[in-house]
Parts: C-alpha cells; structure tokens; sequence
C-alpha cells in the first residue's frame, strides 16, 4: 500500500515523534477537523485506513480510504499488515502498519483518525500514544451534523447513533478532549497537541 502525502514534518529529527490518535462518535466532526488541519499545515501525515465501507460521493481510493472487498481485508489481517482494525456500523476499518511505522522512524509525528475500538488496542500496543477525544457541543447538535451530512441511509445513521452513546461514555478513557465548537479552534489545539507531545511548542497558522 502506498502513502498518499509525503512532506517536510513540522518536528526537527532530534525529537522523539509520537503517535495520536483522533476519536470521537460518528458526525462529530473528526474529518473535517484534520482536513482543516492538513489544508493549513500539508506536512502533518495522517495514516490512510483500509475499509470495507463502499466509498461516498467525492472519496477517492488512496486518498481517504484504501476501499477493499472483505477477501482483501482478511487478507491484510493475514498477513499482519493491519495495526489494528475493528468492526464499525457493518464495517471494517484497519490502520495499515507499515506507512505509521515508517513515519515514526523517520521521525515524523503521526495521526490516525480511528473508532474507539481502534483507540484502544491502539494503546494497549503503543503505550505512549496520545489519545484526543472529539466531543460534540451537545448530543442535539451530534444528531444534527450526522443526519445533516446526508450521507447515510436512517438505519445507518441509527447504528451510528448507538455506537456514539458507547463512545461517549468512554471519554474519560483519553488523555484529553476537545469539543468540536469551531473547526479552525480544534484544528489548531489538536496540532499544538501532536507538537508538545514530541517535545515542541506549536506555531501560529
Ligand atoms: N464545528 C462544526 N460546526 C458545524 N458543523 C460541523 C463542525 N465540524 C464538522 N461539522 C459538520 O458535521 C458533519 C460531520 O462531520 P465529519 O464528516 O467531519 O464527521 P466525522 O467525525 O469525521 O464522522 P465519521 O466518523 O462518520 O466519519 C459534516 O457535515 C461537517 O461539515
Ligand atoms: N478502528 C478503526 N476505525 C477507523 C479506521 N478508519 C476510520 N475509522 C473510524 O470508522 C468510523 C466510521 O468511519 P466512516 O468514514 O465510515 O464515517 C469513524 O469513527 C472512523 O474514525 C481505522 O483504520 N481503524
């Protein structure tokens, strides 16, 4: 599998790198934060997943997803290729482990936007990791962003709902939370985040 963005990090070589991992429930807002971040500050690498999920309008393989069919995924549980993955809403979703461990040799901070199930066998390998849970304002404003999207069916969206009641509930398990108010707020925080956790203070935008 190849990497999708390649670019000079924002931590000097010197400096110990480590991994954070982005959760939060379904609609919080997790993409549109890091695709923020990622427009202001291209050199910051976040990990490409593998999915089962059919791609959405406008997502492109490689790009937001490496889309594969379910022998493809067994495949890549097989053959260890995954750092972790899990079952999300009827779906699969996996970190591949290769483009994270070659970043973090060469010393490159890295993010992994993944599902709480992910968050955690994620911590249970990599002890230093650093864990950011995404909060919605409130549960009304969470159902909004979701169902606004309009890029669920309902059950699916009712699913997802479910499996946000159980994230939530599992907030005091990260090592700090953010509340997705204001994208360009969150995307800032969650940058000066990633630097002081390997030894650095952020820049402005
Ligand atoms: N701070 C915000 N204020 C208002 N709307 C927002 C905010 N952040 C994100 N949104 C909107 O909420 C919807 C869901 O956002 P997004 O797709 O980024 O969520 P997500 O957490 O990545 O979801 P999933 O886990 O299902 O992929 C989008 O329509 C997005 O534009
Ligand atoms: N455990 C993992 N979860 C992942 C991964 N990639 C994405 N996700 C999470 O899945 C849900 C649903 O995503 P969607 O794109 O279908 O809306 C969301 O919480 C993602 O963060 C992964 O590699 N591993």
């Amino acid at each position: 599998m190849a990497a999708t963005s390649r670019g000079t990090s924002p931590v000097p070589p010197d400096v110990r790198p480590r991994l954070t991992v982005l959760s939060g429930p379904s609609g919080v807002g997790k993409s549109t934060v890091v695709a923020h971040m990622r427009k202001v500050h291209p050199e910051v690498w976040l990990s490409v997943s593998a999915t089962t999920r059919k791609p959405r309008p406008g997502e492109r393989n490689g790009v937001h997803y490496f889309f594969v069919d379910d022998e493809e995924f067994d495949k890549l549980i097989a053959n260890g290729e995954l750092l972790e993955w899990a079952e999300f809403a009827g779906n699969r979703y996996g970190t591949p482990r290769r483009a994270v461990q070659e970043r973090l040799e060469a010393g490159e901070p890295v993010l992994l936007e993944i599902d709480l199930q992910g968050a955690r066998l994620v911590r249970q390998s990599m002890a230093d990791a650093q864990l950011v849970f995404l909060a919605p304002p409130s549960w009304e404003e969470l159902v909004r962003r979701l169902t606004g999207r309009g890029t669920e069916a309902p059950e699916v969206i009712e699913r997802r709902l479910g499996a946000a009641k159980v994230e939530l509930a599992a907030e005091s398990e990260f090592d700090t939370t953010l509340v997705n108010t204001s994208v360009e707020d969150v995307a800032r925080e969650l940058l000066a985040l990633m630097l002081e956790a390997s030894g650095h203070r952020a820049g402005g935008e």
